[in-house]
């Protein structure tokens, strides 16, 4: 009934076949109202299958070593693993090659990177950085204080009532004061899908940049940067199978070529002085000290694990069960969902059960044994315009089943009776 084989992928992460709910000093010991695990949260963060945990571990037992400065065979062993990572997710996103690729600790990072490399050097007053009112803080944030450093705006395109961006809204906005536009791909909140090759072209037309906010997009379904024709895009590994500590830049070459690093160290510099320095060629001139050696290896990995299965069949799967849930979870009449329909959405869905705080609801689905995520999803302002604090949300991947929603439907229906 699936378009992959959940089966045989769950045979890959050990962790799904935990129980929950002992004592949490004794993990895996607790008393025997322990149950089996349900893990809905993958848009905060994956599991890791086995064959990335193994690439950290043969890493580390069998070559372990800094890259790019010993002579040494170790070393050059190394070198060549982390950089034939940086061609592989190249690959992986449609980039022309690694110099476009830099590998940074994770998304907000890799925002950061452009807002202080290219924004403190060339936004000013007059500038606007036009942004969606869905933006995660890793973006929001970040162009929020940069804009206060250098005197421009900041601008938000209106999200209307159904979840959706208004793309008229987005044409009023962007006009020859922009400098750059940036959007999140699939809200991490909503589920909703970004036409951001729309947003590319209206950014293009008035010479403004575009960056996507890829890191609930890339893990997943297909993303090629060349079809939306995105200056910049980051995503994060953690959130495809990856190990936490990896996140990825990709910048157009010609555009990362004219920016300067802002982190400085060594790896970075091709020459130094006492007077000054030059800096090393792309991607290497922003990756400063030693770097994400380890996490990159295993994103390697990951890359290869999603490729294997497919992210056609990654984005199918998501989608059907983003529609079942949706739909499960609108039988009750007390239970508010936000974001497009279920049948145009990523693979997620955040609610909220009437009269029930999102931390009471998402207490309770732990005493089941559901792992789901209640709070702002770092996208406080979002909620604001909900007119919520908070929300609870389910999110899914790869290893997830029906089975699994039908569990969150029955937790959250046993806490509808409690509050009854
Ligand atoms: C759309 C989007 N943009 C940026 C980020 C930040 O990724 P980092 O790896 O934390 O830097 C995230 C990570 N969102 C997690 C943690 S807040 C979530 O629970 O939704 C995201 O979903």
């Amino acid at each position: 009934q699936y378009p992959i084989d959940v089966d045989a992928i769950r045979e890959d992460f050990p962790i799904l076949d935990r129980q929950v709910g002992g004592d949490i000093e004794t993990p895996g010991e607790g008393p025997d109202d322990t149950r089996p695990l349900v893990y809905l949260d993958n848009a905060a963060t994956s599991q890791t299958p086995k064959p990335v945990v193994e690439s950290i571990v043969d890493y580390y037992y069998g070559y372990n070593s800094n890259v790019h400065r010993g002579i040494h065979h170790l070393s050059q062993e190394a070198s060549v693993a982390y950089e034939a990572a940086h061609d592989r997710v190249a690959e992986f996103i449609g980039a022309e090659g690694r110099e476009e690729i830099v590998f940074t600790k994770n998304t907000t990072e890799a925002l950061n990177l452009v807002a202080y490399a290219w924004g403190l050097a060339e936004l000013g007053p007059g500038d606007t950085v036009v942004l969606t009112e869905m933006e995660h803080h890793a973006s929001l944030v970040t162009w929020q204080q940069i804009a206060k450093k250098t005197g421009a705006s900041v601008e938000y395109i209106r999200v209307d009532d159904d979840g959706r961006l208004d793309m008229e809204h987005a044409a009023e906005l962007i006009d020859d004061s922009t400098a750059m536009v940036s959007s999140v791909h699939v809200s991490n909140t909503l589920g909703t899908v970004v036409p951001v090759s729309d947003l590319a072209d209206l950014a293009h037309e008035h010479d403004a940049y575009v960056f996507v906010d890829g890191a609930q997009s890339v893990p997943t379904r297909p993303v090629d940067v060349g079809e939306i024709d995105a200056d910049f895009l980051a995503f994060s590994g953690h959130k495809m199978l990856g190990p936490t500590g990896i996140g990825v830049l990709y910048g157009k070459e010609h555009i990362l070529e004219a920016m300067q690093p802002y982190l400085y160290g060594g790896e970075m510099i091709r020459s130094v002085t006492y007077e000054d320095s030059t800096w090393e060629d792309l991607p290497w001139k922003f990756e400063a000290g030693t770097p994400v050696i380890a996490q990159g290896i295993a994103l390697h990995a990951a890359v290869d694990y999603l490729d294997e299965i497919g992210m056609d069949r990654v984005q199918e799967h998501e989608e059907l069960l983003a529609e079942y849930a949706y739909d499960r979870l609108s039988e009750f009449d007390d239970v508010e969902i936000y974001g497009p329909p279920g049948d145009d959405r990523g693979g997620l869905v955040a609610f909220n059960l009437d009269g029930v705080h999102a931390h009471d609801l998402s207490s309770i689905l732990n005493d089941h044994g559901v792992a789901i995520r209640a709070g702002d999803h770092c996208t406080q302002p979002l909620h604001d315009k909900l007119g919520v604090a908070a929300s609870t949300r389910a999110s899914f991947y790869v290893y997830n089943e029906k089975s699994e929603i039908d569990a969150l439907v029955d937790a959250v229906d046993d806490a509808r009776q409690l509050f009854a």
